[in-house]
């Protein structure tokens, strides 16, 4: 039985020391059920404000119109006033630091901030409290008294004076000028007027006033946010759940220069609310730790915490549209040239060979290459000699709640949750619209060095939890999609490159497996021998790039001398492995290369594979010199409606044929659409999903007792959004569409034009 993780990886706290200044008297007033003044704390901030102290015990629930009238007001700034900070500087990462010297971090003081009217979040904020206190002492390092983790602090946010805190920073102790501050706000959302429209308006006027800062807070060593609000009568964000926390998280990113720790977290009082939080506890706990271990907040991606919140962010991959113009490194050129110092070039493809790691070869993607320098620049992570790993925007768009990629509309892989990876940067052709032609190696042969499966799998999950964590700084991610995120569930591998082109392919493919991560595999088509001797995977994809030859060679532009022969056979294969195996075609639409009259090659193609699956795409331009040297421009991109009207058009042959197929889903915002066999479509409904759970079981049965099974006995139920007709945008995620596009009035018009009325148009009787 293969060994599953129950929770994220959680990085225990590192021992940590109580400092040099901090007696154990001065310990046990960290009692949770303490607010303690400024100077009460363990190293207490030069603020001297009297001492005030309150027990919670003292404290009963008050309703909520007298509370807020009961309540003493918070002091507010009185008079012009100069606030005296130092100019932050920007420094090259987008984060502001300041100018002045500052000392080398020494301790983390996390510092609890909470407004309660009803007592539940004040409640949640001893249990905090209480959390942070148990972390600080376990890891306590007698050994180490120059670094660690503080007990925290707490207190009311009606009752502080917010100049103290929230107009500047405490300044740490003389004796431990190295303490920094990390604030852990708790609130409630209330749509009436509170203290927390004061405490808005206060980070409201410190942001917008002349005489402070910019970013007065920035000396913080970072700050989180956790909302608690009522989802029975506040549904969604959208309806106002815990709006008021979120605008507390915007309001701190700009003051603090970008110094969200860790996502925002929210909670249900109506739910299980002490469970989402300790899940933001932990996280937080594990930032605190890398702060201590790394000094600040690290690198953070563009957008982390900006202060222009990104709502008119632009979700295109930047990286993607970025391709370095003159890295083109062909190591087939290479070889060409006479590169006769290489190991003897063998073909992998010739199932049989022993493909040994040759000693003296070379690696594939050397560090010093240029190569190595262009993948790098756009995001990829490159792991060993010939792998590579990269966050794609829409696992940054799922993190925020705004929607997966078509993987989920049609097979229910949340993007999040999702990475996308290559055990083989190299690839056999150099398709016209493939976004890293130009930086990625090509080559008929594998003739480099060969890095073990599990080097690969190893640093593959490293590079992608890193970047994982690189994300938790920007603005709109949400603390439990981003705990969620530190389990990967999906491996694409599809990123750049061809993945049977790595030689141990297979057992990389059992370690995935084995945690639990399912496999969508995409291959060229190029290489059958390979493709016959891969083992199971859960999706099997070949790229169908072309209905004939001619096209194929003008599109893919192959390397092979038989690459039609080649396709062939692999056509051949898929349709044997169609048996026991989701396999998919997928068509990339290229107006003026592939489109136009090759319906009936298409429909050849389908007849002779039969696979499950046929997706259709239309190409996205990336731009790059190779396309453009191809004659691709903007003008080949297909319209959503041409798109549509070619699968209807597909469809219409395939039926006329006998060949039992119809359309079963669409994701109008990635202008894609799904044909699926009729093997998918039970009792009247599309089941495109996948039941993951269900292909684990079984695999794990098939390797135990050799019971074989079919795509059909892991397959789930089509969402009703997702069906073609309805655009295919996950109504729980929120929308935010680039400027000019509407991919539901795409959809609408695709429809329109196709005289296609998805409210008369069942499930179970798609149109032909
Ligand atoms: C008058 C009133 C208004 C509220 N408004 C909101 C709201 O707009 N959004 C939300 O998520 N929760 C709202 N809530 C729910 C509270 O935020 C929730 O009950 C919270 O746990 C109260 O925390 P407290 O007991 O610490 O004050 C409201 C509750 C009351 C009584
Ligand atoms: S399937 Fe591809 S695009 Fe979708 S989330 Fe995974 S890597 Fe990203």
């Amino acid at each position: 039985m293969a060994c599953l993780p129950s929770a994220p990886p959680h990085r225990p706290l590192h021992a940590v020391p109580r400092p040099p200044c901090l007696s154990q008297d001065s310990v046990a007033i960290q009692d949770p059920c303490v607010r303690v003044s400024p100077v009460l704390a363990p190293h207490s901030v030069s603020g001297e404000k009297p001492e005030t102290e309150t027990h919670c015990a003292d404290r009963t629930p008050r309703p909520v119109s007298a509370t807020t009238n009961n309540k003493p007001g918070p002091k507010l700034a009185s008079g012009p006033k100069r606030v005296q900070g130092k100019k932050p500087a920007k420094t090259v990462t987008g984060r502001r630091e300041t100018v002045e010297e500052v000392p080398p971090l020494s301790f983390i003081q996390p510092i609890v901030f909470f407004a309660s009217l009803t007592t539940t979040t004040e409640h949640y904020a001893n249990v905090l409290l209480e959390d942070l206190r148990v972390a600080a002492q376990e890891r306590a390092n007698p050994e180490n008294r120059e670094r660690g983790l503080l007990p925290p602090q707490i207190h009311d946010i009606s009752y502080v004076d917010f100049d103290d805190f929230f107009t500047t920073v405490p300044k740490p102790p003389t004796t431990s000028p190295g303490t920094r501050y990390v604030y852990c706000i708790l609130i409630p959302s209330y749509n009436i007027d509170t203290v927390l429209n004061t405490f808005l308006s206060h980070l409201d006027e410190t942001h917008h006033d002349f005489r402070v800062d910019t970013a007065p807070l920035s000396q913080l060593a970072g700050y989180s946010v956790f909302g608690f609000g009522d989802k029975e009568e506040w549904p969604t964000e959208e309806e106002g759940f815990c709006f008021q926390a979120k605008e507390v998280d915007r309001w701190m990113a700009k003051l603090t220069g970008r110094k969200r720790a860790y996502p925002l977290g929210m909670g249900d009082v109506k739910s299980d609310p002490e469970t989402s939080l300790k899940e933001w506890s932990r996280g937080l706990q594990d930032t605190l730790v890398d702060i201590l271990e790394s000094g600040g907040l690290g690198e953070g991606v563009p957008g982390s915490g900006d202060a222009v919140e990104s709502d008119e962010e632009d979700l295109e991959d930047e990286d993607e549209s970025k391709s370095p113009k003159n890295t083109m490194v062909d190591l087939e050129d290479i070889q060409m040239n006479g590169d006769s110092a290489g190991p003897l070039p063998i073909d992998f493809t010739t199932i049989g060979k022993a493909i040994s790691a040759e000693p003296t070869a070379k690696e594939m993607v050397p560090t010093t290459s240029p190569t190595y320098a262009a993948l790098t620049k756009q995001g990829y992570t490159i792991v060993g000699s010939h792998s590579g790993v990269k966050i794609c925007r829409w696992t940054k768009s799922a993190l925020r709640g705004r929607g997966s990629c078509y993987k989920y509309s049609f097979y229910g892989i949340k993007s999040h949750l999702c990475m996308e990876a290559t055990p083989s940067l190299s690839c056999s052709n150099k398709c016209i619209f493939c976004w890293r032609h130009g930086t990625n190696p090509v080559g008929t042969t594998w003739r480099w060095k060969v890095d073990s499966p599990e080097l690969i799998f190893k640093g593959v999950k490293e590079g992608h939890y890193k970047k994982i964590q690189m994300l938790k700084g920007v603005p709109g991610v949400r603390a439990e999609r981003f705990a969620e995120a530190m389990r990967i569930r999906h491996c694409a591998l599809s990123l750049v490159g061809e993945p049977i082109f790595y030689p141990h392919i297979n057992r990389f493919l059992e370690m995935l497996h084995r945690e639990h991560i399912s496999s969508f595999m995409v291959c060229n088509a190029q290489h059958p021998d390979q493709l016959e001797a891969l083992h199971r995977v859960t999706q099997l994809y070949v790229s169908i790039d072309a209905s004939n030859r001619e096209s194929l060679r003008k599109i893919d532009r192959p390397l092979h001398r038989d690459f039609w022969e080649r396709f062939q056979r692999c056509l051949d294969i898929l349709r044997e492995k169609r048996h026991f195996q989701r396999t998919v075609f997928r068509l990339t639409l290229v107006k003026g290369f592939n489109v136009e009259d090759e319906i009936i090659g298409y429909a050849n193609l389908v007849e002779k594979a039969l696979p499950g699956l046929i997706e259709v795409k239309g190409v996205t331009y990336c731009g790059t010199s190779t396309s453009a040297g191809a004659g691709l421009t903007m003008k080949n991109v297909p319209f959503y409606e041409e798109v549509s009207a070619f699968v209807v058009a597909l469809n219409k042959e395939l039926q006329r044929r006998g060949l039992k197929y119809g359309i079963a889903a669409e994701h109008a915002h990635s202008c894609c659409i799904l044909l699926a066999s009729e093997r998918f479509h039970v009792n009247g409904k599309w089941h495109t999903r996948i039941d993951y759970d269900r292909f684990f079981e079984l695999l794990e049965r098939e390797k135990l007792d050799g019971t074989s099974f079919t795509p059909e006995d892991y397959m789930r139920e089509t969402e009703e959004w997702a069906l073609f007709g309805r655009g295919g945008f996950n109504p729980d995620d929120e929308r935010v569409y680039r400027k000019g596009r509407d991919p539901d009035a795409r959809a609408r018009k695709a429809r329109e034009i196709l005289g296609i009325e998805p409210a008369s148009w069942p499930a179970s009787n798609p149109p032909s």
